[in-house]
C-alpha cells in the first residue's frame, strides 16, 4: 500500500484472483486501523501546502500524471484485464479515460475562484471564495478500477485536497499502479495514499477518522446508504455514484438499426457491469418482434473469450459472488415466467475456474419483475414490449434508481417530452454512453446524491468561504 509516502506491506495479506480462471496470482496488504490514521494525518500535513498552491502550479503535476499514464498505458491496461475480467481492448479504453479525467480535471487551471457581490456600503468589499476541502476519502468499486480512481483523484487534487483512496478489495491493483503513476509523476509525499482492506473496517475507519472532511463513493446503494450513515455523525459532504436501472426506450418510429446496435453495446460492455448499462429495454409494440429477432441475431454473433485476446468481446463477471447474483436473477425471473431466448448460464468454450456468463436475453417478462426493478450489473437484458408513451414513461420511472436513461425516436416531441418526464440524472437521446468528463453523471433517487465530472462535479471538491472587507474611512 501507499501510505503516507511510503509503500508498506503488512503480515497478514488478501488474495486477488484472475476472473478469467478463477486463479489466485497476488495477495494485497490488508490495512489496519493505524494505516489509516497514518495516511489521512500525513495527508492533512500535504494539504496544507498543496492547498496553497496556485492552480497552474497543480496543474503541471498533473500534466506530468497525463505523460506517465501514456508512458505505462500498456501496463495499466494489463493490470485491469487481469484482475476486473474485461477485455484488453475496453481496457485500453479504460486507460484513455483515466488521462481524460485528468485532463479536464487541469483545464480548471482557468476557472473562476471566486464571486464578488456588490457590497451594501461604500468603502466596503464582498467575496465569496472558492477553497478546497481539505483531506478527502475516496471509496471505489471494482468495474472501472482505474477510471474510477482517476474519476476521484483528479478533481480532488487540482482542488487543492489531499487524497485516501480505498479501493475494492476485489481489485486493489490497478489503483495501487495508478498510485504509483501518481508518484512518479512528483505528487507530493502524503498527498495520496492508497489503503487495501476491506470495506466494512477500513473504510468505515477512513469515513468516520477525525481528520476526513469529505467522502466520495462510487458503489452499491446499499454500501453508499451505510456509508451515509457513518458520515452523519460528523456532518462531512458524503458525494455518492451508486446503482442503476437504466432503461431504453424504443418508439415504433426509432432508426432501429440504431437501436438495436446501442442496446447492445450498452448491455453487455464490461460484461454488463457497469452502472449506466441497458438493464431493461422496452419496445413498442408495432416493433418489438423484429427488435428481439434482430437483438438476439447479435448477440448470437457475441464472442466471448480470453479477455487478453483482442479479437474478444466480453470477458468474464468479476468475481463468484457476482456470478452467483446474476445466476440467481435468472433463474427467478425464469420462476416467475420469463423465457430465456439465448444464454441464461455458463457458456460453452471457457476456462472452468473462471467467472463466466453467458450473454442472456429474456422476454415474457412484466415490468413488476425483481429482473427489471432491480439491479442485475450482468450481461443480461429483458425485453419488454410497450403499447403507449403514458405506459412506458410510467414503467421507466417505476424503480428506486434514477441515474441514466435512454429514448431512441425521430420525434422531437417525444424526445423532448420524454426528457421533460423521466426521472433520471442522465437522459441520452438516440445515443449511448459513456458519459464525458464535461458532463455531470449524477443519479436521482437512490442512485445516489452529489456525483462527478464537469465543473459540478468539481465543485464538490471545494467549500465556500464568505469575505467581508471594510477598506473606507474609519467609522
Ligand atoms: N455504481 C456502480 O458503479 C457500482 C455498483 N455496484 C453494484 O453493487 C453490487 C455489489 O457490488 P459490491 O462489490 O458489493 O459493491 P460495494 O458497493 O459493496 O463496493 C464498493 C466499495 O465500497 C466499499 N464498501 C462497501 N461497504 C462499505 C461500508 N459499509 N463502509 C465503507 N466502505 C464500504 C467496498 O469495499 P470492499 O472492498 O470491501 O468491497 C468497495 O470499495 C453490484 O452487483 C452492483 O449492483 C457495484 C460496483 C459499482
Ligand atoms: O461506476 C460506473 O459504472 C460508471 O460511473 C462508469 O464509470 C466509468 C464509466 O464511464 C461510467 O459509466
Amino acid at each position: 500500500m501507499l501510505v503516507g509516502g511510503e509503500w508498506i506491506s503488512t503480515p497478514a495479506t488478501r488474495p486477488v484472483d484472475n476472473p478469467a480462471t478463477g486463479d489466485v496470482f497476488t495477495g494485497v496488504p490488508e490495512a489496519e486501523e493505524e494505516h489509516v490514521d497514518q495516511a489521512l494525518r500525513r495527508a492533512r500535513a500535504a494539504q496544507r501546502t498543496w492547498g496553497r498552491l496556485p492552480l497552474a502550479q497543480r496543474a503541471d503535476v498533473l500534466a506530468e500524471i497525463v505523460r506517465q499514464v501514456d508512458l505505462h498505458a500498456e501496463e495499466l491496461a494489463r493490470i485491469v484485464v487481469a484482475e476486473q475480467g474485461k477485455t484488453i481492448t475496453e481496457a485500453r479504453g479504460e486507460i484513455q479515460g483515466v488521462k481524460s479525467f485528468f485532463d479536464f480535471a487541469l483545464s480548471q487551471k482557468y476557472r473562476n475562484v471566486g464571486e464578488v457581490v456588490a457590497p451594501s456600503r461604500p468603502g466596503a468589499q464582498l467575496t465569496i471564495r472558492e477553497e478546497p476541502v481539505g483531506v478527502v476519502v475516496a471509496i471505489i468499486p471494482w468495474n472501472f478500477p482505474a477510471a474510477i480512481f482517476a474519476r476521484k483523484v483528479a478533481p480532488a487534487l487540482m482542488a487543492g485536497n489531499a487524497i485516501v483512496l480505498k479501493p475494492s478489495e476485489v481489485t486493489p491493483l490497478s489503483a495501487l499502479a495508478m498510485a504509483r503513476v501518481c508518484q512518479l509523476a512528483g505528487v507530493p509525499d502524503g498527498l495520496l495514499s492508497v489503503v487495501t482492506g476491506p470495506g466494512r473496517s477500513i473504510g468505515k475507519a477512513l469515513v468516520e477518522h477525525p481528520v476526513t472532511d469529505m467522502v466520495t463513493v462510487t458503489g452499491s446503494t446499499r454500501a453508499g446508504r451505510e456509508i451515509l450513515a457513518q458520515a452523519a455523525e460528523k456532518i462531512i459532504p458524503v458525494s455518492l455514484e451508486l446503482g442503476g436501472k437504466a432503461p431504453v426506450i424504443v418508439f415504433d418510429d426509432a432508426d432501429l438499426d440504431l437501436a438495436v446496435q446501442d442496446a447492445f453495446e450498452a448491455r453487455f460492455w464490461n460484461c454488463g457491469q457497469v452502472c449506466t448499462c441497458n438493464e431493461r429495454t422496452y419496445v413498442q409494440r408495432g416493433v418489438y418482434d423484429e427488435f428481439v429477432r434482430r437483438f438476439v441475431d447479435k448477440v448470437r454473433s457475441l464472442r466471448v473469450g480470453d479477455p487478453t485476446d483482442e479479437s474478444s468481446q466480453m470477458g468474464p463477471k468479476v468475481s463468484a459472488p457476482e456470478w452467483a447474483k446474476v445466476k440467481e436473477f435468472v433463474d427467478n425471473a425464469v420462476a416467475e415466467g420469463a423465457k430465456i431466448e439465448i444464454g441464461g448460464d455458463r457458456p460453452d468454450g471457457v476456462d472452468e475456474g473462471g467467472y463466466w456468463f453467458a450473454p442472456t436475453v429474456l422476454t415474457g417478462v412484466t415490468n413488476d419483475m425483481e429482473i427489471v426493478q432491480h439491479e442485475v450489473f450482468g450481461p443480461v437484458l429483458p425485453i419488454i414490449p410497450f403499447d403507449t408513451y403514458e405506459e412506458v414513461i410510467e414503467w421507466a420511472n417505476s424503480t428506486v434508481y434514477g441515474l441514466t436513461s435512454h429514448v431512441y425516436t425521430e420525434n422531437m416531441r417525444v424526445a423532448m417530452t420524454a426528457t421533460d418526464d423521466l426521472e433520471f440524472g442522465e437522459v441520452y437521446i438516440n445515443r449511448i454512453g459513456p458519459e464525458e468528463v464535461g458532463g455531470f453523471h449524477t443519479g436521482w433517487k437512490l442512485s445516489g446524491m452529489g456525483g462527478d465530472d464537469g465543473q459540478h462535479g468539481f465543485e464538490r471538491y471545494t467549500h465556500r468561504k464568505t469575505v467581508y472587507v471594510d477598506y473606507g474611512p474609519q467609522r
